[in-house]
């Protein structure tokens, strides 16, 4: 594993460790967010005239820093759900990330679109903590999980009514792919030298079956990625920088989706 990840799944494990101590599985079963109806992200992205943009608020990265800071988490995903995007992505990691405590909970609180919990999930605890947070999916990684690991997160979290993620970069990891996953995300971003490689990705997407919503992560920079990876079998592109480095994110999502569906018409 490479060391930044190393370090931020160090960090999770201590997480998890103090919040068991804090709340019981059986604490979070009584928060409110647990027994609603989770929204289908699956169905979201299939949906005639779906834009198939999962929009991402993201402060910070590691690789980046400082991204947009001081955004507000409401008026951006409200101008997100306004722009037509399909699902929503909010990271609630605060060390790496930058998240705050009360985003998710604003974000749940303010979106009637499904919700992906981005974050590093390492144990079957934090499957129950984004139910009890309003998830309607979660993401899992494949380069920090065993085939094992994922299978019991993923078949925990359709147990509870969410849909499944799974993040992979390279050719080893798609024998983490199980029948409980719903989409499959190949992140186009090389791990070891942050490098965007859009060839890789489709290479890779080729060996995944159809069955699968196949989300291209990463490092999608304007209309042209999206038209060249439509055409090459992805449904679903997930995108935080690009809109966030703007001022507005939401205009910039706006702007990005209302080019894909022009040119979506002028080739009919
Ligand atoms: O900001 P970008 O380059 O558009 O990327 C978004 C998303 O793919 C990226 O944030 C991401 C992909 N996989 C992750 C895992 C954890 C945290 C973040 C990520």
């Amino acid at each position: 594993m490479h060391d930044i990840l190393q370090t931020i799944v160090e960090q999770k494990h201590k997480e998890v460790e103090f919040l068991q101590s804090q709340y019981s599985i059986a604490d979070l079963k009584q928060q409110k967010h647990f027994q609603r109806a989770c929204y289908s992200a699956k169905s979201a992205i299939n949906k005639e005239k779906a834009s198939g943009i999962i929009a991402e608020f993201k402060r910070q990265s590691p690789k980046k820093g400082p991204i947009n800071p001081n955004a507000n988490i409401k008026p951006v995903l409200e101008s997100y759900q306004q722009a037509n995007a399909s699902v929503i992505s909010v990271l609630t990691d605060k060390y790496f990330f930058g998240a705050k405590d009360s985003d998710f909970e604003n974000a749940r609180a303010c979106l009637s679109i499904p919700l992906l919990r981005k974050d590093f999930l390492v144990h079957p605890y934090q499957v129950y903590q984004s139910k009890a947070m309003g998830a309607d999916l979660i993401l899992l990684i494949a380069a920090i999980l065993t085939i094992d690991e994922v299978k019991t997160m993923s078949q925990l979290a359709k147990e509870l009514g969410m849909e499944v993620l799974l993040e992979i970069h390279d050719e080893s990891e798609l024998n983490h792919i199980n029948s409980h996953i719903d989409l499959v995300g190949i992140n186009n971003r090389n791990l070891k030298d942050f490098s965007v490689d859009l060839n890789h990705s489709i290479k890779l997407s080729e060996q995944i079956p159809d069955s699968f919503i196949k989300v291209a992560e990463s490092g999608i920079s304007g209309t042209e990625d999206i038209q060249f990876l439509k055409t090459n079998g992805f449904q679903a592109f997930l995108i935080g920088e690009y809109f966030m480095k703007h001022e507005h994110p939401g205009q910039a999502c706006s702007d990005l989706i209302m080019q894909i569906s022009k040119k979506d018409k002028s080739c009919k």
